[in-house]
């Protein structure tokens, strides 16, 4: 992997590794807040909403331990085309299992779901979200791809994140911030997805993956490569890029781990 490589963390299992991704997340989160105020995060579906409870939930320990939600806008990685409370809902899962136990005297994110009027056209719902995404981010033209603050992933057992799948045309989108996919091989078929670029112009990028089940495509990630999207990220991002993971997920994994600091 040329350039400066990504960051694998890997920890003895979710108690310890939901800690070190809160001081991560705080870490972003405060550098957002310098650089403009506000923290724009992305979050992707699957197992990572309830991970993100675990780590996002607890009292604070300390003033350098608190998360700000009234500061965060929390934007989608990707969505399934379906209503918002439907259970495929990528917006119902953060929600139900993130948004709504977050004690209001913490202050509360403010959240850019999908535009649910527009499900029948997955590409009116990505241009709508696309839009959605010019509104706070400004494109123009000095703003040819929106910077998020901290975009925080899963990985499938094939390499997708997102709705970005091996192999898939959708992977050459070089010009959209927000893309239809209509054959996603992960049920539902039709989905929305931020495009590769967007992804790897973010300032961070995390990725959540644990669990047994993930240790072949951990090993093709980091060895091979393969084009995987979540190789590609990795290639781009280099640095910017960060894994948090179980010792399950990646035994045998030749790849130097990192100590969380
Ligand atoms: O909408 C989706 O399907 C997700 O956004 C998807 O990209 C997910 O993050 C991965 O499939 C990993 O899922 P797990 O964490 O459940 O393995």
């Amino acid at each position: 992997m040329p350039g400066k490589q990504p960051s694998l963390f890997a920890f003895s299992d979710a108690n310890t590794l939901a800690p070190a991704l809160r001081s991560y997340i705080i870490a972003c989160q405060n550098a957002g807040l310098n650089r403009h105020d506000v923290f724009k995060v992305a979050v992707s579906g699957g197992s990572l909403p309830k991970t993100l409870a675990q780590a996002l939930l607890t009292e604070p320990k300390s003033d350098e331990d608190t998360i700000k939600f009234d500061k965060w806008e929390i934007f989608f990685a990707d969505e399934r085309a379906v209503p918002k409370d439907h259970p495929d809902s990528n917006y119902l899962l953060v929600k139900n299992d993130l948004l709504d136990k977050i004690p209001s005297h913490w202050g509360l994110p403010t959240v850019r779901p999908v535009d649910y009027e527009q499900l029948n056209d997955t590409q009116e719902l990505a241009d709508a979200y696309e839009r959605t995404l010019v509104a706070s981010f400004a494109k123009g033209d000095s703003v040819k791809l929106p910077i998020f603050d901290l975009l925080l992933l899963g990985a499938g057992p094939d390499g997708h994140t997102c709705s970005l799948f091996p192999g898939h045309p959708l992977l050459r989108e070089a010009d959209a911030w927000v893309a239809p996919i209509e054959d996603s091989p992960k049920p539902p078929s039709k989905r929305i997805t931020l495009t590769l670029p967007v992804v790897t112009h973010a300032v961070r990028i995390a990725f959540v993956a644990t669990g047994e089940g993930k240790k072949e495509i951990m090993k093709e990630i980091f060895e091979a490569g393969n084009g995987l999207p979540c190789a590609l990220i990795n290639e781009a991002a280099g640095d910017r890029c960060s894994w948090f993971t179980d010792e399950a997920a990646v035994e045998g994994v030749q790849f130097p781990r990192r100590g969380f600091l």
